[in-house]
């Protein structure tokens, strides 16, 4: 192994101790070594522009330092720039000739002028030579997508992009209907979802910021966005507002959404009435294509092999793709290695699970929407016990806002009480300190009883820590009660306790996760 490159793998592993791993995923991971010229050299290459600035202002100072004094072989100088032009099918000139045959068989009575109405400010394209991605980005404002081509087949395009009405708050994914040389195009983009109410916390910062570089810049060298996440923590949210600010953006864009079943459903039904290629060129010649839930992919070969072919032809053409994810594009085991790749070549994102004064905000912002005035505290109150997921959120301000509704009552923290009795009660079941003990003895793989005794190792202090922060956390147990709990041990051990895990949440990654974990296990 060249000497930088090990260096440069030890400061990673170190910065993989250091950051959240939302933030190694996002900003150290994608940093490949570039071949140096001198063993005290190291050169560094960012996938675009977006991560190199982050990087420079917020890791190099750190990244100098690590590898400066790097074990065996310190590296003196470190230079980060951005991605050379890739030098793949996508932007060769096999690639552009592609494109310009499809373009050429589309039919044309489609094109109602020479002016495509479908497609952002696009220029024609040069065909690639090795280029820095800053003139990608001004490259790939590109030709005009492929018109859409008529149907045949009897086969119905509409269906290829059908509403996928998973929205709980129940007003169903409004489709968007453009009507372009008699192809009915559907966006099915939920006009709910748009920047304007999406509350910004520390945990999905990251994810609005690249969202909004996309809306501004589509097809830029953000493509594809890849953001990922928890259940319910707002990814679908994001996705349809950049479709929606697209469209806001140049009226008649042709941008659509949909559920990877959908893809996968739409593609059986395809090939069963022998209409592939209408498939193809449907989901080829649109602007932007934002599919959720990618990681129903998996396992799916004629799908992965489809979406394949399809992403290609999309990011060839300068069109942006939006994903959403469960997990990183790395860990989705069943897919095809080429696609977890190219995933990756835009921007990652992941959304993390809103902290409470995030909690709060969307709660006020949702009461606000629906006209529902929600005291502070019965804010509070609601965040407090839902911790996990903004669907779930949600779903019990809804539930508190009708019981306001029907009984002609205030909104209170009583009247939440009551009209979340039942989540709470099973609440308070899963967050007992008993429950809390028994779940983190078995994180920890130690005994309850451990956590008991007098003992004062680390392999079980630490633990027994961890237990004490969380039952002060989630119960509403007295320090002296806790203390009781954990073997008659004295409020001040609890709140010694407590001070030490919320210290080192902050600076230590493997207790930050070991919490994160035990919190996900506890409260959903
Ligand atoms: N930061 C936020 N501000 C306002 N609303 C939010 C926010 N985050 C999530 N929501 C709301 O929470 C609900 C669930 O969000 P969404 O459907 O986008 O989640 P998701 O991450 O795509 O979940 P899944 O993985 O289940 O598809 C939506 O109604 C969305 O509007």
């Amino acid at each position: 192994m060249e000497l930088p490159e090990s260096a440069w793998e030890q400061c990673v592993s170190s910065l993989q101790s250091e950051l959240p791993a939302q933030q190694f995923n996002t900003w150290i991971r994608p940093l490949r070594v570039q071949q140096a010229e001198a063993s005290n050299q190291l050169h560094l290459i960012a996938p675009n522009r977006f991560v190199l600035d982050w990087v420079n202002d917020k890791f190099k100072s750190r990244i100098d330092e690590l590898l400066s004094s790097a074990d065996h072989h310190p590296i003196t100088s470190v230079e980060i720039s951005v991605a050379p032009r890739r030098s793949t099918s996508f932007e060769t000139n096999q690639g552009v000739a592609a494109r310009q045959k499809r373009q050429q068989e589309a039919p044309r009575q489609n094109i109602a002028s020479s002016q495509p109405s479908n497609s952002y400010s696009r220029q024609p394209q040069q065909p690639a030579v090795e280029m820095p991605a800053e003139s990608q980005m001004a490259q790939v404002e590109l030709l005009p997508a492929a018109p859409p081509a008529p149907l045949n087949n009897g086969y119905n395009t509409e269906s290829f992009a059908q509403p996928y009405n998973d929205n709980p708050m129940g007003q169903g994914k409004v489709d968007k209907v453009d009507v372009e040389g008699g192809l009915q195009h559907k966006s099915n983009l939920n006009p709910t979802f748009i920047f304007d109410n999406f509350v910004v916390g520390k945990s999905n910062q990251l994810g609005l910021a690249a969202a909004t570089q996309v809306a501004e810049n589509p097809g830029g060298s953000y493509n594809p966005l890849f953001i990922y996440g928890g259940v319910g923590l707002g990814k679908t949210h994001l996705m349809h507002a950049v479709g929606n600010a697209l469209c806001v953006r140049k009226p008649g864009a042709k941008v659509v959404y949909l559920h990877s079943e959908r893809f996968v459903a739409d593609m059986v039904k395809a090939l069963q009435l022998n209409a592939i290629n209408d498939f193809k060129r449907y989901y080829r010649s649109v602007d932007a294509l934002l599919i959720d839930d990618i990681q129903f992919f998996a396992g799916k070969e004629r799908s992965q092999e489809e979406f394949f072919h399809t992403f290609n032809a999309l990011l060839e053409g300068g069109q942006q793709i939006i994903l959403t994810c469960d997990r990183y594009p790395k860990e989705i085991n069943g897919l095809e290695e080429r696609l977890k790749s190219r995933f990756g070549w835009g921007l990652t994102v992941a959304i993390e699970p809103p902290e409470l004064e995030t909690r709060v905000a969307i709660l006020k912002r949702k009461a606000e929407q629906v006209g529902a005035p929600l005291p502070n505290d019965a804010a509070f109150f609601i965040a407090q016990r839902i911790r996990s997921n903004v669907r779930e959120l949600e779903g019990a301000l809804k539930r508190v806002i009708a019981n306001a509704h029907f009984t002609g009552r205030d909104i209170s923290v009583e009247l939440v009480r009551e009209a979340l009795k039942d989540l709470l009660a099973l609440q308070d079941r899963l967050v007992s300190i008993d429950n809390i003990q028994r779940v983190v003895a078995e994180y920890y793989k130690i005994k309850v009883s451990d956590l008991h005794s007098k003992r004062r190792s680390r392999s079980v202090a630490r633990p027994r820590q961890v237990a004490m922060y969380l039952a002060k956390d989630l119960t509403h147990h007295s320090l002296p009660e806790i203390g009781e709990a954990f073997g008659g041990r004295d409020h001040t051990t609890v709140l010694h306790a407590c001070r030490k895990i919320k210290e080192m949440i902050e600076s230590d990654a493997d207790i930050r996760e070991d919490v994160k974990n035990l919190l996900r296990t506890l409260t959903t």
